[in-house]
């Protein structure tokens, strides 16, 4: 499968149809469906939070929890009664799981050898992948003297090296530092973009779900309540519960009449039908704007309580109609400043 077949391709390649998994009797996912990769979208993230059910899920898929309901289904194959190692899926834990004590070609040929691979054939693929990874040279290497970040990056080549049909990564990062974190999540989705393979990968962060993926599929309660692009999902959360879970921190209500939305922190232009909604605002979405004066119509007032000078400008906690909020200012204030305040249509989220 390549990722231009995961554009052209009109079916989901990955379909969960009322699937349930219970841990002693207790039902952890309890009635889950999801289509996988009909959109076209190569990388997916399963984005929830601790305790959801995101690793059972995967876990599942990969073969390795028994559902008690519910079927799963890849490229139109049910897969029930078929074992872990012939549904040909790469699997990459939180904490890579690489065979202590061997070494990096050991452990990248691995399932090469286990489909009987001639060893030339072998030693070609893992050089081959060691290059992808951005480890070169490192064939002969003690997985046990090799750094987290390095780690990783052996146990994504050795997912990847028998060509999986589908990659599943579990929290691949969390074990890392935040600034490796943020780099190997681009380095994990050009890796698996260039190699064109379908790729499920679950995470709690929302940023490292944005980076990684073309679609994100938000996990509550062992079920998924929403699945769009990430910049769908930041503007349009389906619920106040999303909103939230994605950053949000303050929701007001809103009139909506002729493509303006009145609220009590002022007026802003959404092309959006006649009626009332609810807005989510995160610091991004409220703009401070300067001096509060004689025309403040349609814009909000409030008072300034805190100033942070961060390195992208000002961050400041201001007072206003619905209590304290975080928001952004281009120029200097100070605390105590009665300031006019603009919410920023495109980084407003509307909930529902
Ligand atoms: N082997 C197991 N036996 C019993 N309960 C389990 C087992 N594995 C997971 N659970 C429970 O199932 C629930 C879901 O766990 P799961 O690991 O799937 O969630 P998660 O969303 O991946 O969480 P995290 O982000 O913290 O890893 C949790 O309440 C967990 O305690």
């Amino acid at each position: 499968m390549t990722g231009r077949d995961a554009a052209t391709r009109s079916h989901a390649l990955l379909e969960i149809s009322d699937l349930a998994v219970a841990y002693g009797g207790h039902p952890v996912i309890d009635g889950l469906s999801w289509q996988v990769g009909g959109s076209g979208s190569l990388v997916t993230a399963v984005l929830g939070p601790s305790g959801c059910g995101k690793s059972t899920l995967l876990r599942a898929v990969a073969g390795l929890e028994q559902p008690t309901r519910g079927v799963v289904r890849f490229d139109g194959q049910d897969l029930a009664g078929v074992e872990v190692h012939r549904r040909d899926f790469g699997v990459v834990f939180q904490d890579g799981q690489l065979f202590g004590g061997r070494s990096v070609a050991s452990n990248i040929g691995y399932g090469l050898r286990m489909r009987r691979w001639s060893r030339r054939r072998i030693a070609g693929r893992v050089t081959e992948l060691l290059d992808v990874v951005g480890l070169p040279g490192y064939e002969k290497r003690s997985v046990d003297t090799l750094s987290g970040g390095q780690a990783q990056r052996v146990a994504l080549a050795r997912a990847l090296a028998p060509h999986p049909r589908l990659l599943l990564l579990d929290e691949p990062l969390a074990a890392l530092d935040r600034r490796l974190r943020d780099e190997l999540a681009v380095e994990i989705s050009e890796i698996v973009r260039a190699a064109g393979v379908p790729t499920v990968v679950v995470t709690h962060d929302h940023a490292e779900a944005a980076t990684m993926a073309d679609e994100i599929a938000v996990m509550r309660d062992g079920a998924m309540v929403q699945v769009a692009t990430p910049s769908h999902l930041w503007r349009r959360p389906v619920d106040e519960w999303t909103a939230k879970f994605l950053g949000v921190t303050t929701v007001v209500d809103a009139q909506l009449r002729a493509g303006i939305a009145d609220t009590v922190l002022g007026e802003i232009v959404l092309d959006l039908p006649d009626g009332s909604r609810r807005l989510g605002l995160r610091p991004e979405s409220v703009e401070v704007m300067g001096p509060a004066g004689a025309d403040d119509s349609g814009t909000g007032t409030a008072t300034v309580v805190l100033v942070a000078e961060l390195p992208a400008g000002p961050r400041v906690r201001i007072e206003t109609a619905v209590g304290e909020i975080d928001a952004v200012a281009d120029e200097s204030v100070a605390i105590g400043d009665r300031v006019r305040i603009r919410l920023v249509p495109e980084r407003v989220a509307v909930i529902g």
